[in-house]
This record gives C-alpha cells, sequence and structure tokens, in this order.
C-alpha cells in the first residue's frame, strides 16, 4: 500500500496499538475526534463521521481506510450506535467509494456475535477443552445493539464491496488489552488480542489480497471459540501471543517456546 492510509478512530485504544506497531509501516492520514493533547507524527485532522464533509476531506487521496471511529461501549444506547457505528460506517463507505478507495478495513466486534454464548455454552465454551468454534461463515447473532451496529457495519461492507467493488475485510475484534489479558475474565482470555497481533492482523488486512472478508481478530490463545483459520488463510495472520502464556500479568511462557 503505497499510498496513505486513512486511520479514523485514531485516538483510542484500537488505533494506539496499530500506530505503536505499524506507525513507521505506512503514511498515515489520522483522524480525531477532538483535537489531540500531544501533536501527533503523522498528518492529522479532526472530525466526525457523520459529518459528509468531514469525511470527504478525511478520504481525499488515500488509498486505504481502516476504519475504528464510533461508540464502543456494549450498553451503548441506540441513538449513540445509529449514529455514530452505522450512519457514520455509511457515510465512510460512500466517500471512500466515490474516492476510488482500494481497501476498507473495518473494526467489528466479538459482540456481532455474542448471543452465540448462550447459557448452555457458558462458561465451558471458554475453556481450551471445549471444541465450540465459530469461523465466520454463521450468520451474526448480536446479543445488544452496539453489536447489531457493528454487524450492520458488516452489511454494508457487504454492498458496497458487491455494488462498487471496494475490498472489504472486517475485523471482529476480540478483547484488546495492552501487556495482559484480562485478569479473572475467561471471556476475555478466550478472545484476548494483544497489542502486537492487534498491529499485525491490521498489516495483514492493508497487505492481502482479497475480495470481503469476515475474520476474527484475537491473539492464538489456547483457549478461543474463534478460528484464526480464516484471518491465517485469507491475510496471512500469523499471531504471537497467547493468553494461556500468562498467570496474572507475569508471562510465564516465552512466545517461541
Ligand atoms: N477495544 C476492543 O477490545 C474492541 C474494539 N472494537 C471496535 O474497535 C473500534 C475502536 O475501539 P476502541 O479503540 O476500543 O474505542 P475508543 O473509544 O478507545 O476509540 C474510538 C474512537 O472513535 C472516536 N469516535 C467516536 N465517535 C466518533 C465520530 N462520530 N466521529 C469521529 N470519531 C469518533 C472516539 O473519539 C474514539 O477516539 C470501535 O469501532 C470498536 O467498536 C471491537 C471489538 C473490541
Ligand atoms: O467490542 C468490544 O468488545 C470488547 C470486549 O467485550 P467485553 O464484553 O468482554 O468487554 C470491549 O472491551 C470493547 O469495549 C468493545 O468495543
Amino acid at each position: 500500500m503505497d499510498d496513505p492510509v486513512l486511520l479514523t478512530g485514531a485516538g483510542g485504544g484500537v488505533g494506539e496499538a496499530i500506530l505503536e506497531g505499524i506507525g513507521d509501516a505506512y503514511e498515515w492520514k489520522l483522524m480525531f475526534h477532538s483535537p489531540p493533547v500531544e501533536e501527533p507524527d503523522h498528518e492529522y485532522l479532526v472530525g466526525d463521521v457523520t459529518d459528509e464533509e468531514d469525511v470527504a476531506t478525511a478520504v481525499a487521496g488515500v488509498g486505504a481506510v481502516i476504519h475504528l471511529a464510533g461508540d464502543p461501549r456494549k450498553t451503548a444506547p441506540w441513538n449513540s450506535v445509529l449514529s455514530n457505528n452505522i450512519d457514520g460506517t455509511q457515510k465512510m463507505y460512500e466517500a471512500a467509494v466515490e474516492e476510488g478507495v482500494e481497501k476498507f478495513v473495518y473494526a467489528s466486534s466479538n459482540h456481532a456475535v455474542g448471543a452465540f454464548e448462550t447459557e448452555q455454552r457458558t462458561p465451558e465454551m471458554y475453556r481450551s477443552d471445549d471444541d465450540f468454534l465459530l469461523d465466520g461463515t454463521e450468520l451474526p447473532r448480536p446479543g445488544n445493539l452496539y453489536g447489531v451496529s457493528k454487524a450492520t457495519g458488516e452489511i454494508l461492507g457487504r454492498y458496497y464491496h458487491d455494488e462498487h467493488g471496494i475490498e472489504v475485510c472486517n475485523i471482529r475484534i476480540g478483547n484488546l488489552t495492552r501487556n495482559h489479558p484480562p485478569i479473572d475474565y475467561e471471556r476475555g482470555q478466550a478472545m484476548w488480542l494483544s497489542y502486537r497481533d492487534c498491529a499485525h492482523i491490521h498489516e495483514c488486512a492493508l497487505e492481502a489480497d482479497y475480495e470481503f472478508e469476515i475474520v476474527y481478530g484475537i491473539s492464538d490463545n489456547d483457549r478461543k471459540y474463534y478460528s484464526l483459520e480464516r484471518a491465517k488463510e485469507a491475510l496471512g495472520y500469523n499471531p504471537q501471543d497467547n493468553s494461556a502464556h500468562f498467570e496474572g500479568e507475569e508471562r510465564v511462557v516465552e512466545p517461541d517456546a
């Protein structure tokens, strides 16, 4: 990818992981919702993804988009996800297609399929000896309105790919935490995504050749109910981290062991 990459939601946690890991690998155009406290190392703008003019300015001249901006709360109310997540994503796609952007990488979520975690399946499905596995071919099954908005973002990508040919990669991100997996939270450990694997999977999504993909974005955890096969096959994803290599905050197994 030679052209600049637009990163929306650049001031958030996922944006931070991406910029820490692959900040030097691309020419970036960062989009913030409010002025950043520290001057970024890259070109940036401040804008709202629900504002057509802001979005047109943001996508001007870029070759790819990583779209993170939105309300990430699983308790987010409908008016917020409708505006920030659904309408914002539609405006981003519309502008990207108009601009002739090649690739659109979309931050989907585990919550797009959260209702697969039924009372009958949990907590067993969070454990390494359980064989329940989602692979990305299943229909969305959200357990909250935030998940509905993330599933809708995937469907918007399907439409804009089929109608306009833009290459789309939906990454159903698990639970991103810095340094170590969540503590005392089986679900979070099963879908942990380390900072470096987060940066790596987004780099893979910028570099690989594909048409329309839905992949799971988690580390290579022993405990997992999301398959990594599609991310490996379609994107060349090669995760380095595993929540089972930690006891609490301590890494007890080195990655290469
Ligand atoms: N952190 C995680 O573990 C996961 C994150 N995700 C998704 O990844 C994306 C980023 O999440 P985080 O970095 O954790 O959230 P965050 O809240 O730290 O970052 C989101 C950023 O989007 C910006 N934003 C919100 N509404 C906006 C709007 N209307 N216009 C422009 N910017 C706007 C916010 O200012 C914020 O900087 C979200 O779309 C979230 O749904 C999905 C699954 C897990
Ligand atoms: O989509 C998201 O998922 C993560 C993990 O979900 P959780 O229910 O285990 O907390 C969440 O932390 C993040 O805020 C959200 O955007």
